[in-house]
């Protein structure tokens, strides 16, 4: 088939790569001229595990244009953001925006998919708003599920496919099937404002899982036992499941925060009071502020200490940086006059004067205290009586319980988790 992808980011290009995986012919189209020129090059713009591979390997297939091209698509994807605007609703202009510049030049023939999260209703407004301009568009909601730094894995395997349709839609969902043949998924077909809505309780409940287990890990630490102890015996029970049961320091990235803002924004809309909902994002919000307390406690006064705290992006596998809970960490350690430096295998620090290391070692030596603040799997695998010759102090503080406590430790260090005690 041929596609058309508006809105190159993450999900519109990991979307790209995989559909001209499936053997599609795949063109791409973004507002961002840099972006797209960058594209063309060859340059992948984000780090994404497997992406630039993918790309490599199907080019003959992916096409960049900045400037929104009309191709002669069958199914058109809009992948654009919705970030939330200053009150924490979804701000749905791009998404508007890019219906408006395709209103003239779409036709009956061809699928419009938005795979973009939007607020319960839009799918249906968009397929109203061309049905006033004369235009009957067939449209599906099929929401995106994949995690950054395992997007294209989650791409090709997905646990389920999520098409929501209009009732008197029966052409679309065999469209998006011979789309995705080659995945195999269960499909759960619902309405329009289904799909919206399933979207939007998956993230709630994800983030639900982990304020709770960070708020058993502050009820953990108080009464002396290791939450880890804890999430392994609730998480054996089928019924709770071991995944998102990490405690730490909350949070973040481009869309929990935003998306479980967003459901609570919708909710209060149609007055009903969203109170799981506030006490995820409640739990989440004070979270950094309980682990720095602790920090505290555990440094004695912060000032001039030199803080290497490792990790820069919200998660593992990925260079993003948005609503990061390890960025906060760092800019609150400077803010009490800690001497910051910061690492990451791939995030860079914008916009904060604190110095970011080029090598884990730079970052190490003479450190008074060590801090993970993202789990990078090459922060796990440290050789710690190194790390111990290498710091000034002793301390090493695992804001996301990732670490080998038991070889921290046997290195002469001192181990400083989330609700272990
Ligand atoms: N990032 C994720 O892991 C993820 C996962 C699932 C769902 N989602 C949802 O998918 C959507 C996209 O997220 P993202 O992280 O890929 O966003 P992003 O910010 O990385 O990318 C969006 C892209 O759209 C472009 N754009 C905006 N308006 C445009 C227009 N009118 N025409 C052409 N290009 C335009 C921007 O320049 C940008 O490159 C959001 O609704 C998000 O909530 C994201
Ligand atoms: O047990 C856990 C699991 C995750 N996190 C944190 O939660 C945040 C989000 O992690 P994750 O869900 O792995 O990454 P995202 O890429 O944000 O993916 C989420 O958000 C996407 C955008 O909507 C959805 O598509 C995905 O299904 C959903 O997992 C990160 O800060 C993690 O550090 C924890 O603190 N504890």
């Amino acid at each position: 088939m041929n596609v058309c992808i508006i809105g190159a980011g993450y999900v519109g290009l990991t979307t790209a790569a995989v559909l001209a995986k499936l053997g599609h012919t795949v063109h791409c189209v973004d507002e961002n001229e840099q972006k797209i020129a960058a594209l063309k090059r060859g340059d992948v713009p984000i780090y994404e595990p497997g992406l630039a591979e993918l790309f490599t390997d199907h080019q003959s297939r992916l096409f960049f244009h900045h400037k929104q091209i009309h191709v002669e698509a069958d199914v058109i994807f809009i992948c654009v953001g919705t970030p939330a605007d200053s009150k924490g609703k979804p701000d749905v202009s791009y998404v508007n925006r890019a219906i408006a510049d395709l209103t003239p030049h779409i036709n009956e023939k061809q699928t419009l998919v938005i795979k973009s999260t939007v607020p319960i209703g839009t799918n249906e407004r968009i397929y109203n708003h061309f049905k006033n301009e004369g235009k009957h568009i067939h449209v599906v909601s099929n929401p995106e599920f994949l995690r950054e730094g395992s997007a294209i894995f989650d791409s090709l395997y997905p646990d389920r496919i999520v098409i929501g349709l209009r009732e008197d839609d029966d052409r679309s969902l065999s469209i998006m099937q011979a789309l995705y043949a080659g995945i195999h998924a269960p499909y759960i077909v619902t309405s329009l404002s289904g799909a919206e809505m399933i979207k939007y309780a998956a993230n709630a409940f994800l983030a639900t899982k982990i304020s709770f287990i960070n708020e058993m890990a502050r009820l953990c630490e108080a009464y002396g036992v290791d939450v880890v102890d804890v999430a392994k015996g609730i998480g054996l029970d089928g019924r709770i499941g071991p995944h998102f049961l990490q405690a730490g320091i909350g949070y973040g990235g481009s869309c929990f925060p935003k998306d479980v803002t967003a459901l609570q924004q919708m909710a209060y809309e149609q007055n009903v009071r969203p109170y799981m909902l506030e006490a995820t994002k409640t739990i989440n919000d004070t979270q950094l502020n309980w682990y720095v307390q602790k920090i505290k406690r555990t440094l004695g006064h912060m000032s001039k200490k030199r803080i290497a705290v490792l990790g820069i992006a919200f998660k593992p596998n990925t260079d993003d940086i948005r609503e990061s809970p390890a960025v906060s960490l760092i800019k609150k350690l400077h803010a009490h006059g800690a001497n910051v430096i910061a690492h990451d295998p791939k995030a860079v620090l914008h916009n904060v004067d604190v110095k970011q290391a080029n090598t884990l070692e730079e970052a190490i030596a003479q450190a008074d205290a060590l801090i993970v603040a993202t789990d990078w799997d090459e922060y796990k695998q440290l050789n710690w009586a190194y790390v111990k010759q290498m710091m000034s102090g002793n301390v090493v503080i695992d804001g996301r319980n990732c670490l080998p406590r038991e070889a921290i430790m046997n290195a002469g260090l001192n181990y400083v988790g989330v609700g272990r005690g």
